[in-house]
């Protein structure tokens, strides 16, 4: 059974297509990297993958189940962006980790045990432990990035959407970040990140999926690393790096709850 399947997918914004035709495959286990130039279409997919936008046309399946009908939202994890250094809710690393729990648990009874050890567990994944009571906000980009990742592994998913997890994210991040996926993946985990460069993340990737002007472009082994992008020093600097006003984003489980 696959984890993700998209089935001749047409996506866009306020009447103008973005995505076309896109048709995608992801198998329990997999780790695939989504690939491609800014404007591509590539956030767009992982959106439209996670319910956030609508589909104009075609079908999407999560688990098996036609994503209108999926309510298991728990099972995925998802790893927006950044943090945003603006949201103005002056929470701890626990804490932010913690929320990674609310779609396990639901949101009226309390964490328990299982919630506190699911939590401490992630942030040792990720190599923050010893950071979880200090404020989100004394932590570096990459470190936040790296709390974003724990808050979804604490909720235990079977699969996990990354929205370019390592742009702008030191080195140290970066390696942290690439050793925490591998094990999620390791313990049979699925995965699809949108990625600008692999970096250290490229070992973990089963297959690439080039996004070029909202189609797929090609499929299969991740690209070489060519020129002055791929040396590790690369200082890779894009919109991206850029915090959304936004803040904590909300999970999808969340969003769709609220419908
Ligand atoms: N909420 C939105 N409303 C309208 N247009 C949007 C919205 N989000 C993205 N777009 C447009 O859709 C196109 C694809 O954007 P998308 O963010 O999916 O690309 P991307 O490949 O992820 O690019 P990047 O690497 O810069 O994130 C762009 O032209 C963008 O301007």
């Amino acid at each position: 059974m696959s984890v993700v399947s998209v089935r001749h997918a047409a996506v866009g914004y306020e009447g103008r297509e973005i995505l076309h035709d896109i048709s995608l495959t992801v198998a329990a286990g997999e780790v695939v990297a989504i690939l491609g130039a800014n404007g591509s279409g590539k956030s767009t997919l992982i959106r439209s993958i996670l319910g956030l936008v609508p589909l104009g046309h075609g079908e999407i399946e999560l688990f098996g189940t036609a994503q209108r009908k999926f309510r298991d939202w728990a099972r995925v994890g998802y790893v927006p962006q950044r943090l945003g250094a603006g949201s103005g809710v002056p929470a701890t690393v626990g804490e932010v980790v913690a929320s990674g729990r609310l779609a396990r648990r639901g949101i009226f009874r309390p964490s328990g045990a299982a919630d506190r050890a699911a939590v401490r567990e992630a942030l040792t994944a990720v190599g923050l432990i010893d950071r979880i009571n200090d404020p989100v906000t004394t932590l570096s980009g990459g470190q936040q990035q790296r709390t974003l990742i724990a808050r979804a592994l604490a909720g235990k998913p079977d699969l996990l959407v990354l929205d370019e997890p390592t742009a702008g994210v030191d080195a140290a991040s970066q390696e942290a970040f690439a050793a925490a996926l591998g094990r999620f993946a390791g313990a049979g985990g699925t995965i699809v990140l949108v990625a600008h460069e692999l970096g250290p993340l490229r070992p973990l990737i089963d297959r690439a999926v080039v996004v070029h002007e909202g189609r797929i472009a090609h499929e299969g082994a991740p690209p070489e690393p060519a020129g002055h992008h791929a040396e590790p020093d690369h200082d890779h600097v894009h919109p991206h790096a850029v915090p959304p006003a936004a803040g904590i984003c909300v999970a999808p489980a969340d969003r769709i709850a609220a419908n």
